[in-house]
């Protein structure tokens, strides 16, 4: 089995780099089906698990697609299909934002039903109510939701219920080539929906006021592919600066963009945390001592759910008791046991945990539950005492790029092994020492 061993106790010192942002990546690769002629560039890419399932969504949708060195090129000028199978809606449920550029583009999608997964049941209703107010005619049966449209989708004045990112970014693609303009109102302002408008309207969209609550999209005959360079993920970068500070340690995130932090930047140095911006980044300075705050997850820019975690790992090592609420999904709570079997002091209590701290860390064998608990546990493990063996990694391959290899080079004590592997060399040794 894989697993990351951590030996806590190591300050983190040093630069660490952040990749690009998984979740603008993803809407945009998705978007690049939009261009019915060109080839788009996309560049900054991380080679993560994520990345190559998009891009296989797109090769199976008969689109061009070659992953090199950080960049990706789309070649959508060919027919497209109109299917994405369960094989990679399962394994990746960002799979859904084909729906709109294909919706726009081909005037049909049919894309397996995403289901639920570890934090929450996640429909796409929104996303769908969507599509229908610019007259598609939408169907679920079979376990695969089918999306028609008649001639070009029509311009619609769309209110979200709730400000979705995904539904957001389907809506938008899709409102790009329909007739007339489509007002979205109550839409997510999370920067990876700006980096989305930025890619679209190189393309020759016209999309307006991206980044605030109101995003209106005025349809165009066609777009053209372009070349765009992904944001710095945000959340890489504040899982980084947590695990400076759970160190007491001194680490300079570069790529870090404070406006995208806010909010991070503030429940830190409320905890006792030095935050330095300096050219290329964030500079973190860990305390000696952490104080606990409150967390209440929320859109943007609100304090992200990405990294409610990661926070938590943070908490448990602060002073005094720091109340978490989770109000984007209603079951991103499975770390707790995780936490506790590190010797934590966590209560879960409906939507809120309550965290008593400081615990001392202890050392054990963990599974990562989803993604950011994955990063979260290692970060624990920087602090606990003796070994933390995390297992599950194939949740953080999602979303983080050479994860131990990078705290390894800011001073952690981190392996990443595969004792399968080791067994079966070990056997193997043993084998041929008989036969010799
Ligand atoms: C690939 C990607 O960018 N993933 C991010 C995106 O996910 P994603 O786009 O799936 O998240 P949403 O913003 O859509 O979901 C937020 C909440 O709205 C609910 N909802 C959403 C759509 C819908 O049609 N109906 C509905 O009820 C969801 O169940 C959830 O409770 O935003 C989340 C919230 O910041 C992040 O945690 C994810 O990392
Ligand atoms: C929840 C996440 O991603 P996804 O929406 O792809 O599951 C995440 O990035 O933390």
């Amino acid at each position: 089995m894989e697993k990351i061993i951590v030996r806590g106790g190591k300050r983190l010192n040093g630069t660490v780099q952040v990749e690009g942002a998984k979740n603008a990546v993803l809407p945009v690769i998705a978007a690049s089906l939009l261009a019915s002629e060109g080839k788009s560039v996309i560049r900054d890419v991380p080679t993560l698990s994520d990345v190559y399932t998009i891009s296989e969504v797109l090769r199976h949708l008969n689109a061009n697609v070659t992953f090199q060195d950080n960049e990706i090129t789309v070649d959508a000028s060919r027919e497209l299909l109109i299917e994405a199978p369960f094989e990679y809606v399962r394994k990746m449920r960002a799979s859904v934002l084909v729906m709109g550029p294909l919706l726009a583009r081909v005037g049909k999608a049919r894309v397996a039903l995403p289901g639920g997964c570890a934090i929450g049941s996640r429909p796409i209703d929104l996303h769908l109510k969507g599509f229908e107010a610019m007259g598609a005619k939408v169907k679920v049966g079979n376990g695969f939701i089918e999306a028609e449209s008649e001639g070009r989708l029509k311009g619609s004045k769309i209110y979200l219920d709730f400000p979705s990112v995904g539904a957001t970014q389907n809506i938008m693609m899709a409102a790009t080539l329909a007739e007339g303009m489509t007002v979205i109102e109550n839409c997510a302002k999370e920067p990876e929906i700006v980096d989305l408008a930025n890619f679209l309207n190189k393309m020759g969209a016209i999309v307006k006021g991206a980044g605030t609550g109101t995003i209106r999209i005025e349809g165009v005959e066609s777009l053209f592919a372009t070349e765009h360079t992904i944001i710095p993920d945000r959340i890489e970068a504040g899982t980084f600066m947590i695990a400076a500070a759970i160190t007491g340690g001194d680490v300079l995130v570069k790529g870090a963009v404070p406006e995208h932090l806010t909010s991070l930047v503030a429940k830190l140095e409320e905890m006792g945390v030095l935050i330095i911006e300096e050219p290329q980044g964030l500079r973190v300075i860990g305390p000696e001592r952490l104080k606990a705050v409150d967390i209440k997850t929320m859109p943007h820019p609100g304090f992200p759910t990405d990294m409610q975690s990661q926070m938590m790992a943070l908490l448990v090592c602060a002073e005094g008791t720091g109340v978490i609420t989770e109000t984007v999904f209603e079951n991103r709570f499975m770390h707790v046991e995780e936490f506790r079997r590190m010797n934590a002091d966590i209560k879960i209590e409906g939507r809120s945990v309550i965290i008593n701290g400081p615990s001392e860390l202890q050392g054990a064998e963990v599974s990562a539950t989803d993604l950011r608990a994955a990063a979260a546990l290692i970060i624990a493990g920087l602090k606990a005492d003796g070994y933390t063996r995390v297992t599950e990694l194939k949740h953080l391959d999602r979303g983080y790029l050479n994860f131990h290899l990078k705290l390894a080079s800011l001073g952690a004590d981190i392996e990443r092994i595969n004792d399968e592997v080791e067994i079966v060399t070990k056997v193997n040794e043993y084998v041929s020492d008989v036969n010799v």
